[in-house]
């Protein structure tokens, strides 16, 4: 059963009790580039009683870099060590735990984050933004030419999704003896600022039913994303705590990282999932409306 916080003090006792906040981004912090109000302020006051703070997110649209520019931009203060997505998890992944051979490259279904994380671990890949893939017209394999020194196929959130992206996926992916089918995150939808958009998981799903075969997935709730972040941060499982909007995603991954959960109601996740006849059997330990919800205990 969720406790349900709602008195300035629910919110103290929280605030003291965990030294270590990782926050989910979408649905949390903000809503594509609008802030969820009070959180420019919890964040502060988090940082103003020496928590430590990172975020966590499975959008792979943004490098770590680029992610730092939106902070900027938001007036949110962040450090790009604090940063962790799904773009730069799967680079490492493929870095650390493929070590492809410096010939060999992957194809990119992403944007420009992801290619940038890719790039700076040394991983070769086409696809991605290349102008020649992000074309509308009819693809024809009569002049494909298949690259033989691919070896795994990399698919992120891209919001320039085309059948010439799928269809190159697709010969890689069977064509290519042993080649990885790997995908960021599988998020099902993303919350933008004016409402649920396909997310990174809608992106892979054509190839997911063209294969019939389920990719290697990096992003929350997969342990993988807790291994990145183990292998740059440390902190105290037992005084950490994981904020998010996603049951399937945030609120597992906190699970199966052994740390606590709290959810918030301003993402995917309403009132009727959590509460409802059809209420997820996924439970978190806490549930507030927002992360603003926390200047109730400021002085
Ligand atoms: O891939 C997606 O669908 C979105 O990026 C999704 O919103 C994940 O972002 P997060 O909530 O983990 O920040
Ligand atoms: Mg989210």
């Amino acid at each position: 059963m969720s406790s349900r916080l709602s008195t300035p003090s629910d919110y103290a006792q929280l605030l003291d009790k965990y030294d270590t906040w990782m926050f989910d981004c979408d649905g949390v912090l903000w809503q594509g580039d609008k802030l969820i109000d009070g959180a420019v302020e919890v964040l502060q006051l988090l940082r103003e009683r020496n928590k430590k703070i990172l975020f966590v997110t499975n959008n792979a649209t943004k490098s770590r870099k680029s992610y730092k520019t939106k902070f900027d931009h938001l007036g949110v203060e962040a450090h790009v060590d604090e940063i962790f997505g799904s773009a730069y998890a799967t680079a490492v992944y493929i870095s650390s735990v493929l070590k492809l051979p410096k010939e060999k490259k992957v194809y990119v279904i992403g944007m420009a984050g992801l290619e940038e994380e890719l790039s700076n671990e040394g991983i070769a890949y086409i696809g991605g933004t290349d102008p020649v893939d992000k074309t509308l017209e009819p693809f024809s394999l009569e002049n494909f030419e298949l690259d033989t020194n691919v070896v795994a196929v990399v698919c992120g959130l891209d919001t320039t999704i085309n059948y010439t992206k799928l269809s190159k996926a697709f010969q890689y992916l069977t064509r290519n003896p042993g080649c990885q089918f790997i995908v960021t995150n599988e998020d099902s939808t993303y919350p933008s600022a004016h409402g649920l958009l396909p997310g990174a998981g809608a992106i892979s799903a054509p190839l997911r039913y063209a294969l019939g075969k389920d990719p290697i997935s990096i992003g929350k709730p997969a342990k993988t994303m807790l291994d990145c972040i183990q292998a740059k941060a440390h902190y105290d499982p037992t005084r950490t705590i994981m904020v998010g909007d996603r049951l399937n995603t945030d609120i597992l991954f906190g699970q199966a990282g052994g740390i606590s959960t709290l959810l918030v109601l301003t993402g995917i996740t309403s009132e009727e999932d959590i509460t409802g006849p059809n209420a997820s059997a996924i439970v978190p330990d806490f549930v507030t409306s927002s992360i603003g919800d926390f200047r109730s205990t400021e002085k």
